[in-house]
């Protein structure tokens, strides 16, 4: 079977570069993004490729090239849906915030509203694609719904998760390590997966498209981001010990990832781990194991999130403790927001933890992000509900200048580690702070050594005092 038209549900960070890839590598091939929210589809649509919603190197060129040609946005559903012969879905999947598995489990709410859906709408036959991250089974959940529509439309499932990272994703996409696509093992399941590999296969070199069962699938893209967390917080506890004993963590991250058998990516100290999915994928793996009685694994995986809890803990205490103990009434300036470079998104950045317990103890804090808007910083801090909107507007400003924010500060904390910061003037930024001039970065980046010279005091994730 050869697709001509594909349909994606969801144009958020996954759906809308993934499908800008696909339909800029497959121009034989109408893409059509839709989704619920009008007014991230008008952001897809405008004339001005500097406002779309996502912010991704490389992304305004990938759509400036499809979109109209065969790349399009919009709010028709149903019609994108019955025009298509591949569904992909690609809405969120977040914690659930009720009910039985609270806090834990994946909310599959929105998956199972497109599978009424396409199962209402379909009046082909059609391969629909999980492109969301799902926990393990989910595809005989939406099988079965679509299966029950009676109206003889056959539907084939796919799972393809999706292993971008974001701030690389157009370079992720164009080039990937492997692309999984899983699915049944009956003659049509393979035709189907068969079809989804000559998708990927007009840029992805075979050897690098792999193919399993569909359970595989599912549990492989939760299993890769447990690893990749797993790593962050292993060199994170290692970062404490360092900062007791004098070893420096970036020489103990070399000095294994030399080693081939452990490699040397993901092993940068920091802050703590954010990002919309490592905590809410293990939270999801860690529900998944008690489920099944599976008690021990779930505590091993659990412990990668309780660390990472540590990590941010212990930075905000390790800056009030330096503070002389206090930092009611000090102004801190953060640099960054977002949960790393070269990204918008700021979900489950370390920032906005860091932010509440320093607001806790009543410091006032000057953010400045170059990329994170104000009004997405203070939805952050209100949605934690710790005080009132108007405090939070109150203790914490946001500034578009990065020299006014560190102004008449008492101290600088690094969250994010964006390359600007490095580049900037940091004896005049040392001359218009009070003193003692503290820097806390907690993304490793700066160069301790001259800003010591200047004059700073300096705490660098993971560096022991000498
Ligand atoms: N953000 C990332 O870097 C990655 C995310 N993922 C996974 O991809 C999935 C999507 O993630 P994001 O794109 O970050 O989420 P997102 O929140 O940015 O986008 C999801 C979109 O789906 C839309 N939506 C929800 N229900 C809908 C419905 N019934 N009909 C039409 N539109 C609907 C929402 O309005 C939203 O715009 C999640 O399962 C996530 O775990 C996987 C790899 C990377
Ligand atoms: O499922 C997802 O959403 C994606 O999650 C991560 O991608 P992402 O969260 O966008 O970004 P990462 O580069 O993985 O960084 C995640 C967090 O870990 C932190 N990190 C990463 C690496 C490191 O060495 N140290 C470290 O602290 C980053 O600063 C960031 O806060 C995975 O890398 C992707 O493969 C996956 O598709």
């Amino acid at each position: 079977m050869k697709i001509k038209t594909i349909c994606c549900i969801g144009a958020g960070y996954v759906g809308g570069p993934t499908m800008a890839v696909i339909a800029q590598q497959c121009s034989h091939i109408k893409v059509t993004v839709v989704d619920l929210n009008a007014s991230r589809i008008a952001a897809w649509n405008d004339a001005d490729l500097n406002k779309l919603p996502v912010f991704e190197p490389g992304l305004d060129k990938v759509v400036g090239e499809a979109r109209g040609r065969n790349l399009f946005f919009s709010t028709d559903v149903d019609q994108a849906i019955d025009e298509a012969d591949m569904i992909f879905i690609s809405v969120n999947t977040p914690t659930k915030t009720y009910g039985k598995g609270k806090g834990m489990a994946a909310d599959l709410k929105y998956i199972e509203l497109c599978a009424r859906q396409i199962a209402s709408v379909s009046k082909s036959n059609k391969i629909v694609v999980e492109k969301s991250t799902l926990p393990v089974r989910t595809a005989s959940a939406i099988k079965n719904i679509l299966d029950h529509t009676g109206n003889g439309v056959e539907f084939q499932i796919l799972s393809n998760p999706e292993f971008l990272a974001e701030g690389t994703a157009i370079e992720d996409l164009l080039s990937p390590d492997r692309v999984l696509i899983g699915g049944d093992t009956s003659d049509k399941g393979q035709e189907a997966i068969q079809a989804l590999v000559d998708v990927y296969a007009n840029w992805v070199p075979k050897e690098r498209i792999l193919t399993t069962n569909v359970w595989s699938s599912e549990l492989s893209k939760l299993t890769a981001n447990a690893f990749l967390a797993q790593r962050v917080s292993s060199i994170n506890s290692i970062s404490a010990l360092c900062e007791k004993t004098g070893a420096d963590v970036n020489e103990v991250a070399k000095a294994i990832g030399l080693d081939s058998r452990i490699g040397s990516k993901f092993l940068k100290s920091s802050v703590g781990f954010g990002g919309s999915c490592f905590q809410k994928d293990i939270l999801n793996l860690v529900y998944i194991a008690k489920t099944y009685g599976l008690n021990e694994v779930a505590d091993y995986w659990e412990q990668v999130i309780i660390m990472n809890d540590y990590q941010k803990n212990r930075f905000s205490n390790n800056i009030v403790s330096t503070l002389y103990n206090t930092v009611s009434g000090k102004k801190i300036t953060f640099l960054g927001w977002a949960f790393k470079k070269d990204t918008n998104d700021t979900r489950e950045s370390a920032a906005i933890q860091v932010a509440d317990n320093l607001l806790n103890e009543q410091a006032h804090i000057e953010v400045y992000d170059p990329k994170v808007s104000e009004e997405r910083m203070y939805a952050d801090l209100d949605y934690l509900n710790t005080r009132t909107e108007a405090e939070n507007r109150a203790l914490l400003k946001v500034l578009k200048d990065p020299y006014q924010a560190c102004k008449e500060s008492h101290a600088i904390a690094v969250l994010t580690e964006w390359d600007e910061f490095k580049t900037y003037d940091w004896q005049r930024i040392y001359n218009n702070m009070l003193k003692p001039a503290f820097v806390f970065d907690g993304r490793g980046i700066l160069d301790t050594k001259a800003l010591e010279k200047i004059g700073f005091v300096c705490y660098s994730i993971g560096k022991g005092s000498k």
